[in-house]
C-alpha cells in the first residue's frame, strides 16, 4: 500500500502531481477546489513544486489540516509555511481560510473555523504529514481530546487542543477525524523508515485511524 519514491524531490513532482489533477478535476466539475494542506517539513517542497503549476488558482481554497495556536508572525506557524512556499508565484490567486485566529482559546479559534470548513467540504485534496507518535493532523496520541477528535461519529470538524503535547507543545486548532474523511482524495507524505514501520507494522495510533477506513481515498507516499 505504501508507495516509495527514490528521494524528496521525486515523492514531491509525484505530489505535486496528483494534487494538481485532482484540483483541475473538481475545477471543471464543480467550478472551485479546495485544498487542505499540512505543516511540518514533508510537504514543503510539495508546495514548491505545486505553486508554479499552470491551473485556475483563483477559484482555488487552500486551507489546513491543523496549526499552532500562534499568530502568522511565530515561525511554527503552519500558515506562514503555507502562505511562504504555497501561495506564491501562480498559486498567489488562491483564497486561503485560516485554522488560527487571534481569539483568547484555541476552541474559540475553532469555534470559528468549524463552519468556514464545513461549508468548504467536501474537500478535493488533503495532504496529512505523519509524526513519530502516530500522530495526524493534531490528533496527537496524549492529548486530552484525542479521542473526541477520532471519533468517526463526531459531531465537529475542528477542535481546539490544549497546550502540552506535541512538538512544539503549543495549543493547537485541528480538524478532527470526520473532517479529515470528508475528503475526496489524501495523500499522506512520510520520510524515514522509523514512521514507514509505524505505519505497516503499528496499530491503533491516529494514523491508522485515518488509514483504516474506506470513505476517502488515500495514497501513503514514502521516500527512505
Ligand atoms: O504540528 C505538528 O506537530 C507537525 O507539523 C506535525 O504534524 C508534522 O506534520 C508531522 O510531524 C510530520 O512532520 P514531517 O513532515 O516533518 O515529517
Amino acid at each position: 500500500m505504501i508507495e516509495t519514491f527514490a528521494d524528496e524531490a521525486v515523492l514531491a513532482a509525484a505530489a505535486a502531481a496528483a494534487a494538481a489533477d485532482v484540483l483541475r478535476a473538481g475545477l471543471a466539475l464543480r467550478g472551485h477546489a479546495t485544498l487542505i494542506g499540512t505543516g511540518g517539513r514533508s510537504p514543503a517542497p510539495v508546495y514548491d513544486a505545486l505553486r508554479e503549476i499552470d491551473l485556475d488558482w483563483g477559484r482555488v481554497t487552500v486551507s489546513l489540516s491543523d496549526d499552532r495556536f500562534l499568530p502568522m508572525t511565530s515561525p511554527d506557524s503552519n500558515e506562514r509555511l503555507v502562505r511562504e512556499r504555497l501561495l506564491q508565484g501562480r498559486a498567489a490567486a488562491a483564497t486561503f481560510l485560516s485554522l488560527y485566529a487571534n481569539t483568547p482559546s484555541p476552541e474559540a479559534a475553532a469555534d470559528i473555523a468549524e463552519p468556514q470548513l464545513r461549508a468548504l467540504a467536501p474537500f478535493d485534496m488533503l495532504f496529512l504529514g505523519m509524526g513519530e507518535d502516530g500522530h495526524v493532523a493534531s490528533l496527537i496520541p496524549g492529548s486530552p481530546v484525542m479521542e473526541a477528535g477520532l471519533d468517526p461519529a463526531g459531531g465537529r470538524f475542528v477542535i481546539g487542543v490544549p497546550a502540552g503535547v506535541g512538538s512544539p507543545p503549543v495549543a493547537r486548532i485541528s480538524l478532527t477525524l470526520p473532517a479529515l474523511l470528508a475528503a475526496r482524495s489524501a495523500l499522506v507524505l512520510i520520510r524515514g523508515a522509523a514512521k514507514r514501520d509505524i505505519v505497516e507494522h503499528g496499530s491503533g495510533l491516529p494514523v491508522h485511524a485515518f488509514l483504516k477506513q474506506s470513505k476517502a481515498p488515500v495514497r501513503v507516499l514514502w521516500t527512505p
